[in-house]
């Protein structure tokens, strides 16, 4: 039996694409034949369903449409904050810790039950949680490749490469990064993106899993077909 897959999606920014991706590549999984699970274990934004009675968050949702294996709300998501925020402040003001213990062991569980588990991380790279820790941490405790989303649009050379620089920072592999045109306006998109992938691959031997162009509807279905899952697995078997 192959050991269960695992990796962390991060990216240059909070609304660049990251829930499209990880939709993206939970159905890229499940064409392989993968039991691709997704965790989003901290989501701040939460409204509450009167027809199931539970609250709910449009990532956490929109990944587990996406995913083959369903995990129970509390284990994909065991801090499911109200505001649409930053965590930290809004942890604080619901009284909330966000322990990395407690999603470690989610995430062990959520291993138990796929054989991929695609985890989303919160904003950028480096959102805090606390006074203290932020979501490198997490990554860095669940000891997880990173794929970086760029959010394609004029700034997000600097962003990309400061990200990469942090992921390294920490320990951690960038194993891949996604381009996600969320700016089809821009001007010198290619040239922008192949900016990115020299100094990626040059500076982290990081491949570029492929280019989402902006999609209407954004779909993740046919994002995925924009995205190299094959490579990534290979990646991520001879990392794991
Ligand atoms: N390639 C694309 N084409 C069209 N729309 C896109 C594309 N990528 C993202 N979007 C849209 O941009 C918005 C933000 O995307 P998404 O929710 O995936 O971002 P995110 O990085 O996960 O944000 P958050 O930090 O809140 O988790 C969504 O409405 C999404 O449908
Ligand atoms: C609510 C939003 N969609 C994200 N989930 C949270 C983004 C926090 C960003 C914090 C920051 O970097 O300033
Ligand atoms: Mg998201």
């Amino acid at each position: 039996m192959n050991p269960p897959l695992s990796l962390f999606v991060t990216g240059t920014d909070t609304e660049i694409g990251k829930t499209l991706v990880s939709c993206a590549l939970l159905r890229g999984f499940a064409r392989l034949g993968l039991s691709a699970a997704a965790m989003k274990p901290i989501a701040a934004g939460a409204h509450f369903c009167a027809e199931d009675g539970l609250w709910h968050n449009e990532d956490a949702d929109q990944l587990d449409a996406a995913a083959g294996a369903l995990l129970p709300p509390q284990l994909r998501t065991p801090y499911l904050l109200k505001a649409p925020a930053a965590p930290h402040i809004v942890a604080a003001q619901e009284g909330t810790a966000l322990k990395l213990d407690t999603i470690v062991d989610c995430h062990r569980e959520a291993m138990r039950r796929a054989d991929v588990v695609v985890v989303e991380g919160v904003g950028g790279f480096q959102v805090p949680l606390d006074d203290e820790r932020d979501t490198a941490d997490l990554a860095a405790a669940l000891a997880l490749p990173v794929v970086l989303v760029v959010g394609v649009r004029l700034g997000c050379i600097n962003h990309a490469l400061l990200t990469a620089d942090a992921i390294a920072a920490r320990g951690l592999r960038l194993i891949g990064w996604v381009a996600n045109v969320v700016d089809p306006t821009m001007r010198f998109i290619d040239e922008n993106i192949e900016t990115i992938r020299a100094r990626f691959e040059r500076a982290h031997h990081a491949p570029l899993i492929g280019t989402v162009p902006h999609l209407s509807p954004p779909a993740p279905e046919q994002a995925s077909t924009h995205l190299d899952i094959e490579g990534l697995v290979r990646a991520l078997k001879s990392d794991a």
